[in-house]
Order: structure tokens, then C-alpha cells, then sequence
């Protein structure tokens, strides 16, 4: 179906990359609350088909009396139609926000690339660009991709009209159940912090409520991802080890609370090392027992499989397994828990409904390689390295438990 301009007068336009669980449950949602006509771009069909018919849907409060909250002035393209994309380029935009996955980012380059070009080519002023992504400087790596794909011009153009921002993105959402393919259940907290530092003044220049700034973000970042998204993790893989389907039952299982608040206790002591006065030793007990309440709320169904996903990302130097650890390390402060958690991530592998291709091809590569080479691979430690040996003996020891 050809896109048609939206056309609102006067309306600001964001384009939101992604209409899946957190484009559409809470960036998409915050910039249509805050004023925004919110074009989703996305590759699934029938939600861009739904979202142009519709032009609205439902966001789910799950707190046990389920608010809700219905987000209007939306629509959609496909992210691959460049022409559909080179229009809306020519309205009055304010920011692109992404939320497609880490791995699935970098094809973004080549439709914002589209609409930085057209921009240059109409003589447009500033927009910001935020990857909401799970991922440590994910608008970075954005640009990155992005270099690529401009010539010299263009890249002055980027560089003199384009803010990356990076951000912090919190929110659980999981996949939800409903009559109407739109709809979507999240969890009641948010917190969206985006680097104040990068971002340019636009032309509509929209204050957007449900997204705070600070010039502190990799506190922000890192406390965020070496907790909360380190503790869901290291949650589902001895969740699926135990044959839990879901992250409240892993999290209700008192050896595995255990065993996840004690791995928090040691990411949190290498945060603390780093970012200390940025947040003190009390808020941060309290930003833990917070998380571990959220992984505990019974109105959400979160499945140990979406939570675990992709687990050669979650095991990749500098995301939430490997990054606490090197924290850690650096500065000789315990960490055997992490490493425990790691040794699970290396055993993760649902099938059927729940297969994971990153699983298998981790799993054929242990098969295939041995596991002492590939936890080598994926730390860079050498095979006599204390902390490669504990890893592989906890491994032995889950793997025959
Ligand atoms: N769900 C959460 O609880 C949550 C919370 C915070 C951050 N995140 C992060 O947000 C990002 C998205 O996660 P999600 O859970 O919403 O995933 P999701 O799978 O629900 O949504 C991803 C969306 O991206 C779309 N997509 C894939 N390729 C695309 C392309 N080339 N162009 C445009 N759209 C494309 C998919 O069709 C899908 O709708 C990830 O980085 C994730 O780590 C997720
Ligand atoms: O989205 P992922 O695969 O990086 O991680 C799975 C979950 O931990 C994640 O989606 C959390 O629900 C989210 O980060 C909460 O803010």
C-alpha cells in the first residue's frame, strides 16, 4: 500500500524504527503523549498495515488492576521502501528513535542514510537520532553504519545537522496476548535517559515528558544494563536449566534468587567502584531489591525464552555477562556468581516454538570446538586463565547436574 504524507499541520513528526514490544510500548507511546505524529517503520506487514487502518492503539498497564492507555496519532511505513521514507524525510521531523534489536540496527543505515540525504538535498535543519537499543553506545555504532552509506557532502551534512544521542531505555515488555495484534502489556515503571550532551536543538523543538536527559548517561547505561538486564539474564538461563518457563517462576525459585541477587551484589560493588557519587551503596540496594521486585510482578507473563535470547549477544565483551566481569576484574573485586552465570548462558538452548538460532550456533560451536576454546573466543582470556577454568568447571558441573 503506498504511504500517504500524514500531512497534520502544525503536528511534529518521529519516526520510531521498530513497532514491536518496546517501539510500540513505550519510545512510540512517550512521543505520541508528548505531541508527536509517531510514523513506525517496521518489516511486518500486518502491524503496518494494522497501524495505517487503525491509526491507534492500546497500551496495557499490568499492575493487577490493568490501566489503559490508548496512543493515537500513529501510523506506518516499511522500513524498506525508501520512497515511503524519502516523504516523510520532507515533513516536519524532529527525531528518529530505533528499537529493532542490536543485531538488526545496523540495516537501518540504509533508510536513515535516505532520509539524511533528502534532508541535505531540501536545505532541513537539525533532527536527533536515539537507538534505544540494549546495547552500550548502540547510537554510536548507528553512525557508524551510517558512514558508510553517505558520500563526503553528506557526511559534513551529519555531522553539522544530525544528534546522536544515546540512551538508556527500561521498561519489561514482553510479548502480550490480545484480540487486536496492536495492543501491548508493559510493566508500570519506565525510565528513558537520553545523553543531554549530544542532543541539537530542533526545528520544531518538542519537550518530551517521558524522556529525561542528563550529562551522566554511562552511569545511567551501565548501571541499567549490568543490572537489571544482568540479572534477567543470568534469571532465564538457570530458570531454562531448571525447566522454568516463564521469569517469575525462575525468580520465585528461592536458589535461584539467591543466586541472582548475590551476582548483583557483585556487579553492583564493580558500579559502585566506577560511578561512586553518582549513586551510593543504599540507592543501589534499593535500585536491586526494586529490580528483583519487578522480575516478580504476576500480572506480566515473561518467558524465560525471550529473556534469554540471543545469548552470543548477551555473552559478547561489554554487555551485561562479560561487561560486570571485566569490572570486576579490573578491580579485583569478586565476581564467581557472574561467572556461574555465564556457565548457564553456555548451556542455554530451547527448541521447538522457543528455538534460538544464536542458541544453536553457539551449541554446535561448543559441540564442534570444545567449550574451553569457546569461552576463550568470546572473553579473549587464554585457556589458563583462572576465571576461563571456573567458568568451564561450573559449566561441567550445571551440565551434569
Ligand atoms: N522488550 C523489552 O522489555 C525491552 C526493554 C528495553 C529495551 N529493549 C530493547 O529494545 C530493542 C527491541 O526489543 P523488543 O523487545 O521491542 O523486540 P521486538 O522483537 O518486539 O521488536 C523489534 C521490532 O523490530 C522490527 N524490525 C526487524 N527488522 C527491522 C528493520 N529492518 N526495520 C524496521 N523494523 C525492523 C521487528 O519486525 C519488530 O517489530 C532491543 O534492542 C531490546 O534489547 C527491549
Ligand atoms: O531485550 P534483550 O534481548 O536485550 O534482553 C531481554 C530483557 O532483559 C530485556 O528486554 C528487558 O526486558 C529490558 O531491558 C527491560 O528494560
Amino acid at each position: 500500500m503506498p504511504y500517504e504524507a500524514v500531512s497534520l499541520p502544525g503536528k511534529p513528526i518521529a519516526i520510531q524504527f521498530g513497532a514491536g514490544n518496546i517501539g510500540r510500548g513505550f519510545i512510540g507511546a512517550v512521543l505520541s503523549q508528548a505531541g508527536f505524529h509517531v510514523v513506525f517503520a517496521d518489516v511486518q506487514e500486518k502491524i503496518v498495515n494494522a497501524l495505517n487502518e487503525t491509526g491507534r492503539y492500546d497500551v496495557h498497564i499490568l499492575n493487577g488492576e490493568t490501566q489503559i492507555e490508548t496512543i493515537e496519532s500513529v501510523s506506518a511505513v516499511t522500513s524498506t521502501d525508501l520512497k515511503a521514507i524519502e516523504t516523510i524525510a520532507r515533513e516536519p521531523l524532529s527525531i528518529i528513535t530505533t528499537a529493532v534489536g542490536p543485531n538488526i540496527l545496523p540495516r537501518l543505515a540504509k533508510p536513515i542514510a535516505q532520509i539524511i540525504r533528502t534532508r541535505m538535498e531540501e536545505g532541513m535543519g537539525p533532527i536527533n537520532i536515539v537507538a534505544c537499543e540494549n546495547l552500550q553506545n548502540a547510537t554510536d555504532k548507528l553512525r557508524e553504519a551510517l558512514e558508510s552509506e553517505l558520500n563526503d557532502k553528506e557526511r559534513v551534512y551529519m555531522q553539522d545537522n544530525i544528534g546522536f544521542a544515546i540512551c538508556s531505555v527500561d521498561r519489561i515488555v514482553p510479548p502480550f496476548s490480545s484480540d487486536n495484534i496492536l495492543d501491548v502489556g508493559v510493566e508500570p515503571f519506565f525510565e528513558w535517559t537520553v545523553d543531554s550532551n549530544s542532543l541539537k536543538k530542533t526545528d520544531p523543538d518538542v519537550v518530551i515528558n517521558g524522556m529525561h536527559t542528563t550529562n551522566n548517561l554511562d552511569a545511567y547505561v551501565q548501571r541499567k544494563l549490568f543490572t537489571l538486564n544482568t540479572g534477567h539474564a543470568i534469571t532465564a538461563y538457570l530458570g531454562f536449566l531448571d525447566k522454568k518457563d516463564t521469569i517469575l517462576d525462575a525468580i520465585s525459585d528461592d536458589s535461584i534468587r539467591t543466586t541472582v541477587t548475590q551476582a548483583l551484589h557483585e556487579s553492583g560493588a564493580a558500579l559502585l567502584a566506577k560511578h561512586h557519587p553518582f549513586f551510593s551503596q543504599e540507592q543501589h540496594e534499593e535500585y536491586i531489591k526494586k529490580i528483583l521486585k519487578r522480575f516478580s510482578n504476576h500480572n506480566l507473563k515473561d518467558e524465560v525464552s525471550r529473556v534469554g535470547r540471543e545469548p552470543l549477544r548477551k555473552l559478547r565483551q561489554g554487555d551485561r555477562l562479560l561487561g560486570p566481569v571485566e569490572m570486576c576484574r579490573e578491580r579485583n573485586l569478586g565476581h564467581d556468581t557472574l561467572l556461574l552465570g555465564i556457565a548457564a548462558a553456555l548451556l542455554f538452548h530451547p527448541t521447538g516454538v522457543h528455538e534460538d538460532q544464536e542458541a544453536n550456533e553457539m551449541q554446535d560451536r561448543i559441540q564442534q570446538e570444545g567449550i574451553e576454546k569457546v569461552v576463550s573466543d568470546l572473553t579473549g582470556w587464554e585457556k589458563d586463565d583462572e576465571d576461563l577454568q571456573k567458568i568451564t568447571r561450573e559449566y561441567s558441573r550445571l551440565k551434569s547436574a
